[in-house]
């Protein structure tokens, strides 16, 4: 039996969207996601099974419909034999008290972490449904994709979702990359809050487990190749929400500056234009380290 019903096909650069719907049982809920085949992964004549799969996390406020219809990753994916998974943001749906009060916590900002609090440990575990659920479903039920062979890059909250997993799961991502990433969210007001919300106030070592610049800090793993595109005119960036710098000094404490690749864009904004214009980078980078 499927685990994922299609809810519609879309023909994009040679090869398939797939609008996928399946019930989660880390998040308690139905959960929609987009995933895209390249051509590689969708004729029936081909030879190859074995195609890698690319992880988009999205930011704030999104679903995995925004990066797959404007990010313009899929013509970079066709072309190298990529797959590209865009999840959702968070559980929908749940009632949990306080949920839908603000756009920067709750639905459509799980932040990739499992919640301890009462009313969100229940359901907003995005990080078990990212890191475990989602891949062990598709790879069950998509053949061609080589569950062996992930990167994982994202946007936004999305790039602390992939800093993070990455540097928590060392050997389980090829490679990450992230667009204009929350990097110290225990120091910016969005991850203050989000924190707070899902660890409480008085756990200040999950805090630490879920923020990049203190993974980074202690990282004993493999050489480091991550790349950061972060916007001068990023907004975000001038509210000192994104704090890539702080990343960078806390690679540099740790002996791996060398890993990280910081490029501040002049004046590209934190919007889907700047995620278009790089976005060929982000794919090509995951598929230098996909394709080996
Ligand atoms: N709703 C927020 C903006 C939220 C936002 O910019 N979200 C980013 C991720 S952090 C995004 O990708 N938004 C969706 C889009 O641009 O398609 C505001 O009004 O300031």
């Amino acid at each position: 039996m499927s685990t994922f019903e299609t809810t519609a096909t879309i023909a994009s650069f040679g090869g398939k969207l797939l609008k996928l719907k399946h019930r989660a049982k880390t998040t308690k809920c139905d959960m929609n996601l987009n995933l895209y085949l390249p051509p590689s992964a969708t004729s029936s004549s081909s030879k190859d099974k074995n195609v890698p799969v690319l992880i988009y996390l999205s930011g704030l406020t999104c679903t995995g419909d925004n990066c797959a219809e404007k990010g313009f990753l899929q013509r970079t994916a066709s072309k190298k034999g990529v797959a590209i998974v865009y999840p959702d943001t968070s559980p929908r749906g749940l009632g949990v008290k306080g949920e839908d009060e603000s756009w920067d916590f709750g639905t459509g900002a799980g932040f990739y972490v499992d919640a301890v609090t009462e009313g969100y440990k229940e359901g907003y575990n995005m990080y078990s449904y990212i890191t475990d659920e989602l891949p062990k479903a598709l790879f069950g039920q998509f053949e061609k994709l080589d569950g062996s062979r992930v990167s994982i890059t994202g946007h936004s909250m999305g790039g602390h979702g992939a800093l993070t997993l990455f540097l928590k799961n060392p050997g389980k991502y090829k490679s990450v990359s992230a667009f204009s990433p929350i990097c110290n969210p225990i120091n910016c007001p969005w991850g203050q809050k989000a924190f707070k919300g899902y660890f409480g106030d008085d756990k200040q070592d999950l805090w630490k487990e879920h923020d990049a610049s203190e993974l980074v800090r202690k990282w004993k793993g493999d050489p480091l190749d991550i790349l950061i595109d972060v916007g001068t005119g990023d907004n975000f960036y001038k509210q000192k929400q994104i704090l890539p710098e702080n990343f960078v000094d806390a690679a540099k404490e740790a002996g791996v500056g060398e890993g990280v690749k910081l490029r501040m864009q002049p004046d590209y904004d934190h919007s889907y234009f700047f995620i278009s214009t790089f976005g060929e980078d982000h794919v090509e980078h995951a598929a230098k380290y996909l394709l080996k």
